[in-house]
């Protein structure tokens, strides 16, 4: 077995051999590779026989699970001791290898793979670490997990980036496949390196994964501080321990399929259990499955709009504090409608959060008409919504229609879903604890006027958590974007007003911010595209 492994050693492989943790006497390990794909810890098993029935080890019919949750406990043990590294799971791999057997399945959060193909499974990991990534792990785990029997057991010392090992004799490896070997590597060249924050998390966004919640909980913090990789990572944890699917949802219907794209690149095993899918596509798969009917065709609801605004919006009060017809279709979706109100007095007694034009009472009366005449042309034209799809699938769930059958939910870019939106995926969810993850920023909001988690019912006190490194932007960048909404008031769900200044800690430098000034919108974007322009020439054409 060990001379199979050694093999892994050319390809830039640590193999530390019959260790113990350092923490416990009995606690031992046979192998602990250390490498490109992450760091994998390996239990050899000489079973007679092996089966895997409904994600559970058999050893002539004699259920073995406890060996897998030993193996899981000791990968605990090693992520503790990388902890200040900020190694992820998803560099950590428990496995049980089986002697003399060409396999590999998996089951209860744990490989099983075959002595003749654990090389080759090993490099399939892909590249995930890098070559001091791997020295300073190894190095690490070298003292953490000393070898088992010093005195006895031959000289394991790792030196710089290669472990040195003496060749105990051995028999040839007859099992190892030199073809499979290949067309891993083969692969593996073919995927390219995966991304940083896959397998590297910041002690912050570490804690978070992590974390047990009593209840609904909340992650904010300004753009691109890595909520959404908070996300994805909190998502993967939790499918990897929930014996339902976990659902992630987000407004836009494009993002599923990227982050989905994402989190199999980063954990296949987990992203099986995962169920990416946009907002509406949830309610309308919700109501098909608890026999309802939801009719929804986007070019009669824009008609509906435009002849309810024709009629009844363009020459009323409202265009005199908007003439966008958008602005109030808007205050349909996020302020009426998407609150669920059906009586005028709700809205009349409304502090509308967040939406920067103030409204009278007469104002208020020429928007419900506004709302009633949209209303009456839908049903007219025998269409709903979006927002009546979110109503019914919400009602459905509250009523018992539906089993959604989700163990968990995370909400990506919560700020620009409406109150019904997220009212749905609460009575999904429940109160339960780790059920309910909301990751969201006010401020990014981009269609503002929403609503705060106490109306849907959430709390969340206790168990919020703020991220504050910004990882995509530029300091110098930063310095700008900061100057343009630093007088600017937003709204975070929380009901309380923040300031648009923010406390921002900047990973980055670099870069030039560039200025533009314009009269009106046109001219304006107008300007914006001929300063692309002039910058990408500026570039050196390699970079273009
Ligand atoms: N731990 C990390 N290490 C390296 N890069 C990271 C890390 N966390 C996040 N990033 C990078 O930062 C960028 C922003 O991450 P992400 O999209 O998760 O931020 P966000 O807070 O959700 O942003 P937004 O609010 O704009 O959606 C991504 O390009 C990601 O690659």
């Amino acid at each position: 077995m060990g001379g199979k492994l050694n093999a892994l050693e050319s390809l830039g492989w640590t193999v530390l051999s019959d260790r113990r943790w350092a923490g416990s006497k009995r606690a031992n390990v046979d192998f602990l590779l250390v490498g490109p794909g992450g760091v994998v810890v390996v239990d050899v098993k000489a079973w007679r026989a092996l089966e895997v029935r409904h994600d559970s080890l058999f050893c002539d019919d004699e259920c073995r699970d406890d060996e897998a949750s030993k193996l899981v406990s000791l990968t605990d043990r090693v992520q503790d001791s990388v902890s200040l590294l900020g190694l992820t799971r998803q560099a950590l791999w428990p496995v049980l290898v089986f002697a003399g057997r060409r396999l590999h399945e998996r089951a209860q959060q744990v490989e099983l793979v075959g002595e003749a193909n654990i090389a080759a499974w090993v490099t399939r990991l892909g590249r995930r670490l890098g070559a001091e990534q791997v020295a300073e792990i190894g190095s690490v785990l070298d003292q953490d997990f000393p070898p088992y029997e010093q005195a006895t057991q031959p000289q394991v010392r790792v030196s710089k980036l290669r472990l040195v090992m003496p060749k105990p004799p051995r028999q040839p490896d007859a099992l190892f496949d030199v073809a499979e070997l290949t067309d891993s590597l083969l692969q593996v060249a073919l995927d390219g390196p995966i991304e940083t924050w896959m397998t590297y998390l910041h002690p912050d966004q570490l804690r978070l994964v992590s974390t047990s919640w009593s209840g609904p909980a909340r992650v904010r913090g300004p753009a691109g501080t890595g909520k959404t990789v908070v996300g994805l990572h909190r998502a993967t944890y939790l499918a990897e321990r929930n014996p339902k699917k976990v659902l992630f949802v987000t407004f836009v219907k494009t993002l599923p399929k990227v982050l989905s794209g994402l989190c199999e690149r980063m954990s296949p095993a987990a992203s099986a259990n995962i169920e990416f899918t946009g907002l509406h596509k949830l309610a309308i798969d919700l109501i098909d499955r608890a026999g309802g009917t939801v009719r929804i065709d986007s070019s009669k609801i824009n008609t509906a709009f435009a002849s309810a605004w024709a009629t009844v919006g363009r020459g009323s009060v409202l265009t005199r504090l908007d003439e966008r017809w958008s602005y109030w279709k808007e205050e349909i979706d996020y302020v009426i409608k998407g609150r669920g109100f059906t009586d005028f007095d709700e809205y009349a007694n409304l502090s509308r959060l967040g939406r920067r034009t103030p409204m009278r009472a007469e104002h208020r009366e020429a928007m419900w008409a506004l709302y009633a005449e949209y209303e009456r042309r839908l049903d007219l034209a025998g269409v709903h919504d979006f927002t009546d799809a979110l109503i019914m699938a919400r009602d459905f769930v509250r009523d018992g229609a539906v089993e959604p059958g989700y163990g968990a939910v995370v909400v990506d870019e919560v700020q620009d879903l409406n109150l019904v939106g997220l009212e749905l995926l609460y009575a999904i969810s429940g109160d339960g604890p780790d059920r309910l993850l909301i990751i969201g920023d006010g401020q990014q909001s981009v269609y503002p006027g929403g609503f705060t988690l106490s109306e849907a019912g959430i709390s969340v006190t206790g168990r919020a958590a703020v991220l504050r490194a910004n990882y995509r932007n530029t300091a110098e960048i930063l310095a700008v974007a900061e100057r343009v909404v630093a007088l600017d008031s937003y709204d975070d769900l929380e009901g309380t007003p923040s300031a648009g200044h923010r406390d921002i800690e900047v990973r980055r430098h670099g870069g030039v911010a560039l200025t533009v000034r314009a009269r009106d919108q046109r001219s304006l974007e107008a300007a914006l595209v001929t300063q692309i322009e002039d910058a990408q020439e500026r570039l050196p054409r390699s970079n273009r």
